[in-house]
């Protein structure tokens, strides 16, 4: 079937990559919308990287028909990567500069970059900006990079792991960014092995193994997750009970009768997505 090149933001059918007998990635169907987080989740060696390697151009594609921005990604047309955000996994160059110097060096790539101190605030750096690239701790090394990722205003952003090393506070600072650019209408495709930072910031994941794409959906519905049986849990006399209904109001409220009253150490909780994704992993193994 024909892509239809502008609609998407990325639009990926059939993308495959081997690797002499190995197939990295078999197949892979993915659309993502412009102005959408979207996370790709998956077990390691998935093909998560390859594929976003492909999409960014860094990668040839062995088969598979790909339009990133409407343009094939293997062309990289100068005009279409400056419209493009790449954090990668892990990046160790300039150590000799400062965190000013190395921003500063990268807004000189793109045609309309934001102000470097104006990035390296919003990723929490302004305290380390003299501070020579290779001093920096891992989770502010991580910071660094999501700096070079957004200096030149890119529409789509990719972000391969991007929280891995931060600390509970950075995390949630990073989080706060990536929701104000995706306010600000920049479509971002992100990697995680995180199910919570999934669930806070994508609107649809993506769960690939083996190369494919197995399920596509929101965080709050994908497999099945908002329709799952809710588990009642409380203490009796004779100890903790736990009880599994597709009706917990009802079934809270006949317990609340019950007991005349407040039920000993009540919960009531559906599957997480962490508790779906691993039965999904599980399942496709
Ligand atoms: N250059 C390469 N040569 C040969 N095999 C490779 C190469 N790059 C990746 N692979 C293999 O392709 C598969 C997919 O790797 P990839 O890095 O895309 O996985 P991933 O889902 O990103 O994993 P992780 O979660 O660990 O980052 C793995 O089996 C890996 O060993």
């Amino acid at each position: 079937m024909e892509i239809v090149t502008d609609a998407y933001a990325i639009e990926a059918k059939g993308l495959r990559k081997t690797y002499g007998a190995h197939h990295a990635v078999d197949g892979l169907d993915l659309t993502v919308e412009r102005g959408e987080v979207f996370a790709l989740l998956g077990p390691n060696g998935a093909g998560k990287t390859t594929t976003v390697e492909m999409l960014e151009g860094f990668r040839k594609r062995s088969g598979g028909e790909v339009h990133v921005l409407g343009v094939d990604p293997q062309r990289r047309p100068l005009d279409w990567r400056s419209r493009i955000g790449v954090v990668l996994q892990s990046t160790g160059e300039f150590e000799e500069l400062s965190v000013q110097e190395v921003v500063q060096h990268f807004a000189k790539y793109y045609p309309n970059p934001a102000r470097p101190d104006e990035v390296i605030e919003r990723v929490g750096l302004q305290a380390k900006r003299k501070d020579r690239a290779k001093v920096l701790s891992g989770g502010q090394r991580r910071r660094l990079d999501v700096a070079l990722g957004i200096i030149g205003r890119p529409e789509l952003l990719f972000l391969d792991e991007p929280t891995t090393g931060f600390d509970p506070q950075a995390r949630r600072e990073f989080w706060d960014l990536i929701r104000d650019l995706a306010a600000g209408g920049t479509t971002i495709l992100l990697t995680t092995h995180y199910l919570d930072e999934a669930e806070t910031l994508a609107d649809r994941v993506g769960v690939i193994t083996r190369g494919r794409m197995v399920a596509v959906a929101t965080p709050a519905t994908l497999g099945g997750r908002g329709s799952a049986a809710a588990k009642v849990r409380w203490t009796a006399a004779d100890g903790p009970q736990e009880h599994d209904t597709d009706t917990p109001a009802k079934f809270v409220a006949d317990l609340v009768a019950r007991f005349g009253g407040e039920v000993p150490e009540l919960t009531v909780t559906r599957p997480s997505l962490e508790d779906t994704y691993l039965s999904m992993i599980q399942e496709t193994a």
